[in-house]
Order: structure tokens, then C-alpha cells, then sequence
């Protein structure tokens, strides 16, 4: 065993008693209530959800292991040169919770080297795509394609499934996905935009430096990553991508079908794709300039000819936050300390449009958070970089939300939760609820509709 994995071993088996306590003794405690406009609306805020591996406040946004982003970037090893960890110091301390020593962060690395390898079948499967294919499909075929190496999988086709080490082979697929999800990341931008010319991994180099000399990108670039992948990790558990990721795992599908199924929900344009919907949505503004400066007041027409023509802001609103997400503001601090990137006229139209887009979509009176999520930042720091191909960005989010979701299924099995399955109801059940002025809850027995006639 890997010092990760016997740390976490032991992590785990400290953590079992207190879900057997929970559901044993306080199985029966009320913690939420659910009214109409949940059912209907997206089930926001109901609390039925467990992970410890991150929370998400809706006033201050993240945070990773209790830790907020500037201090998790504070507390945990840097990469060699660099002010930002690297992305195995970051597994190491979500998966754990314990800020790693360099001797731990390093073991990580070797491990990573080890597991980093994409099969070549792999690759010609993507190859197969039609090249227009967009890349979030090659992602997801890609980690799809990979299923074959399941180590979950095997195990549980062997007949030698066991609830008690179950997690251990989902710690070793999850492992292999986050190792090499960078490098099928990588071989779909060369495939896509640089006409197949592949780059070689560099075994010197960790997961984040890695990916940008896979992509053939400056030294500085590196942090970009870093940063990147780090800041995409994880948002608890009730987003798109990491819920869909451990509904899916919950049936006992491994890892790759579950993250898959992730990512194919973080390709939606109101979750991850709002990233590359954001660009457009910049560039398209800028074209209209037609090399004029960005005004309060241009930008402030702008944001009304897309509200009136009945469409979202892109990388403004989110489900659970009510605030600037700092995950934003991680990224603005990036852009303001980089030279260079805080004079960049892009940057420049994106603070503009933080000036003025909270006050606007105030005054449209829809959104509950005027206020921009993650996805409205991100995207200039890469176009500044030369990573103009935007339909890509949603490809590196799915890189680092790989982190969050597979750190989630490995705890999910270590706690064996349960298959997931909540209960549907009807409209006339609503009905029914609605004019009774709530469900009886002493009832066990539902309305049920009529049965139609023949
Ligand atoms: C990584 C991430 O996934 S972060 C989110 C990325 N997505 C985006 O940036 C897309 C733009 N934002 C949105 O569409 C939304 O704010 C979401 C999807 C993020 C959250 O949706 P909800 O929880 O339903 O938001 P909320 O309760 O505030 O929505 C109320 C109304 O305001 C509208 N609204 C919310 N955000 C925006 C926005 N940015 N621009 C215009 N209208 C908006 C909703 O469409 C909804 O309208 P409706 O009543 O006509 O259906
Ligand atoms: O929390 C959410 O619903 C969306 C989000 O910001 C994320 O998944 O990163």
C-alpha cells in the first residue's frame, strides 16, 4: 500500500462507527423539510446529502477540508519554484483531510507516474470521433473507453466483492482516472487543434506542469494549471456533476461509468459549459465594439439585449451561492498580480462587466445572486495564455472536478452508502397536498390517481 492509501485506510475505519452511530441511534432526528417548490424546483436546499470533503456556504462559497481557498493554497507544499501547491498535494489533503509533508506529496507523484499511462486504444477510439466532435464528448468517450481497465469492476465480476474493502478498488480506479485524465485531456487538444501532434509526458514533471507541457504551453502556464485544476475541484456534493457522479456510483457502477455520467452533466451550459459560453458571449460583445472601449454604459446594453431576448448571463447567478464566488475572486487576484494580464483588454471588458452585471440583473429582479459564479473568470485568464479554443474550457474544468468527484466515491464506498433512490410523487398528489394544506405524514398510504377508465 501507498502511504496515501494506508492513511486513509485508517482514515476511514475511524470514520465508519460515527455513520453506523447516526444512523443507529439518530436515524430518526428531522433535519429538513420538503415543500412544493422544492419538488418542482430542482430540490434546492434540501439537505439529503452527505460528503466531508468540502462545504459550500452560501455567503462565503467554498470550502475544501475546512479550509477556506486562500488557505488551502497557504497551507499546503508547493510546487518546486512555484507559489501554488501542486494538484497530488491537493488529492492527498482532500482525500484525507491532512495537509501532506513533502515526503507524502512526493509518494503521491511516484504513485501518479505509475498510473498516468493512457492505453492506446484509447486514443484511436477517440481518433474514430468525427474531429467537429465537441471535446467534452471526447472526454467523456475517453474515460468511458477506459472502463475495460476497471480494478472495481473486476473485483466485483470475480464474485470477490466485499463491503468492507470495496473503497480500496475504488480508491485505485479513482487513482488512475485523476493521474490520467490530464493526459486524455492533452491528447484531445492536440487531436483537435494542433492536428494531431502529440506531445510526449515529461515524468519529471507533476500533474499540473505536466498538462501544460502536454499542450505544448509556457512555463508559466504550469500555475495556471495548478491553480485551475485545484479551483474546479469540488462544490459539496448537490452540483450537477459531482451528484450525478455519485447517483451513478451508488448503483456499484465504477468510477469510470460514474464519472462519465459527470461529465456529460458538466457539459450542460448552466453547469461547466457556462465557462465557454461565457467567451463567446465576450467575444461576441467585443466584435460589436468594433474597437471601442467598453463602457459602463455599452456593457450595460449588452446585458439587456441578452436578458430581453430571454436568455441567462452567462457566469453570473448560481443555485446555492448569494455572493461573489471566491473561487472568482481567486482567479481576479490571479489576473490583477499577473503583468501583462491586468493591462489585457479582455480582462479589462471582464471587470467592466463585474462592475456592471450585479446591478443589471438587481434591476431585471429574476436571479436571487446577481453576482458572478466561477465561470465568468476563467475563461480570459486561458484566451490570455493563447488557449483560444474555447469549446475546450470545459474540458479542464471536467480535469479538475475529476479530483472532487472520484475523492467523493471512494469515501462513498469506505461508508458503504447506500444506492441512491429518492421518491417521486404525481401533480395530482401535489394537488391533493395543496388543498389539504400538507401531506399527512402520519398516513403511510399515498392518494393515488385514478385508475383510468377503459
Ligand atoms: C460551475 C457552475 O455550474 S456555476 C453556474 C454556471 N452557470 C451559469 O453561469 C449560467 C447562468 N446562470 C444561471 O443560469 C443560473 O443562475 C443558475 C443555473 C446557475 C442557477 O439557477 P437557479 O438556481 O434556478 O437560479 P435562480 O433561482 O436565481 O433563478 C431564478 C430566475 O432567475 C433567472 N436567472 C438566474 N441567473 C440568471 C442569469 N445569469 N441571467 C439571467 N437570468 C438568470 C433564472 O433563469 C430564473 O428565471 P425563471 O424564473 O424565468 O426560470
Ligand atoms: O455548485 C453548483 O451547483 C455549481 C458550481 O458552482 C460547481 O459545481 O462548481
Amino acid at each position: 500500500m501507498t502511504q496515501l492509501k494506508d492513511r486513509l485506510k485508517e482514515k476511514i475505519e475511524a470514520h465508519r462507527p460515527r455513520i453506523a452511530r447516526l444512523t443507529k441511534e439518530f436515524g430518526s432526528v428531522i433535519i429538513d423539510k420538503v415543500d412544493i417548490a422544492q419538488c418542482i424546483g430542482g430540490a434546492r436546499d434540501i439537505r439529503c446529502l452527505v460528503t466531508d470533503i468540502s462545504y459550500l456556504d452560501p455567503q462565503e462559497g467554498i470550502r475544501f477540508r475546512g479550509k477556506t481557498i486562500p488557505e488551502t493554497f497557504e497551507a499546503l507544499p508547493k510546487a518546486a519554484g512555484s507559489e501554488y501547491p501542486t494538484v497530488e498535494s491537493f488529492w492527498y489533503f482532500l482525500l484525507t483531510g491532512e495537509v501532506p509533508t513533502p515526503e507524502q506529496v512526493q509518494d503521491v507523484e511516484t504513485e501518479f507516474k505509475t498510473r498516468q499511462q493512457v492505453p492506446e486504444y484509447v486514443f484511436q477510439a477517440l481518433r474514430a470521433l468525427p474531429l467537429d466532435s465537441h471535446p467534452m464528448v471526447m472526454l467523456s468517450s475517453g474515460i468511458l473507453a477506459m472502463q475495460r481497465d476497471s480494478k472495481f469492476a473486476a473485483v466485483y465480476s470475480s464474485g470477490k466483492f466485499n463491503k468492507m474493502t470495496a473503497w480500496e478498488h475504488v480508491y485505485e480506479d479513482a487513482s488512475d482516472i485523476v493521474a490520467r485524465i490530464p493526459v486524455l485531456a492533452a491528447f484531445i487538444y492536440n487531436l483537435k487543434y494542433r492536428g494531431d501532434k502529440q506531445i510526449p509526458i515529461d515524468p519529471k514533471l507533476d500533474l499540473g506542469a505536466n498538462f501544460a507541457h502536454m499542450i505544448g504551453q509556457s512555463e508559466q502556464y504550469k500555475d495556471v494549471a495548478r491553480m485551475y485544476f485545484i479551483l474546479h475541484s469540488d462544490h459539496e456534493s448537490g452540483n450537477v456533476s459531482a451528484h450525478t457522479t455519485h447517483l451513478v456510483h451508488s448503483a456499484l457502477s465504477d468510477p469510470y461509468y460514474a464519472y462519465a455520467a459527470g461529465l456529460n452533466g458538466l457539459a450542460g451550459p448552466l453547469h461547466g459549459l457556462a465557462n465557454q459560453e461565457v467567451l463567446g458571449w465576450i467575444l461576441e460583445f467585443q466584435k460589436k465594439l468594433n474597437g471601442a472601449e467598453p463602457t459602463k454604459e455599452n456593457v450595460t446594453a449588452a446585458l439587456w439585449e441578452t436578458l430581453n431576448a430571454g436568455q441567462v448571463v452567462p457566469g453570473y447567478g448560481h443555485a446555492v451561492l448569494r455572493k461573489t464566488d471566491p473561487r472568482y475572486m481567486a482567479q481576479r487576484e490571479f489576473c490583477l498580480k499577473t503583468e501583462g494580464l491586468k493591462d489585457d483588454k479582455l480582462f479589462k471588458l471582464v471587470s467592466m462587466i463585474f462592475e456592471t452585471a450585479p446591478g443589471v440583473l438587481t434591476e431585471h429582479g429574476k436571479t436571487k445572486n446577481p453576482w458572478p459564479n466561477v465561470d465568468a473568470q476563467s475563461g480570459v485568464i486561458q484566451w490570455y495564455y493563447g488557449l483560444k479554443e474555447w469549446d475546450f474550457y470545459t474540458v479542464l474544468f471536467g480535469v479538475g472536478r475529476a479530483l472532487g468527484c472520484m475523492a467523493n466515491v471512494t469515501w462513498d464506498r469506505g461508508l458503504g452508502y447506500a444506492i441512491e433512490r429518492p421518491k417521486s410523487v404525481t401533480t395530482e398528489m401535489l394537488e391533493t397536498w395543496a388543498a389539504a394544506g400538507g401531506r399527512d405524514t402520519n398516513t403511510t398510504a399515498a392518494p393515488h390517481p385514478p385508475t383510468p377508465k377503459a
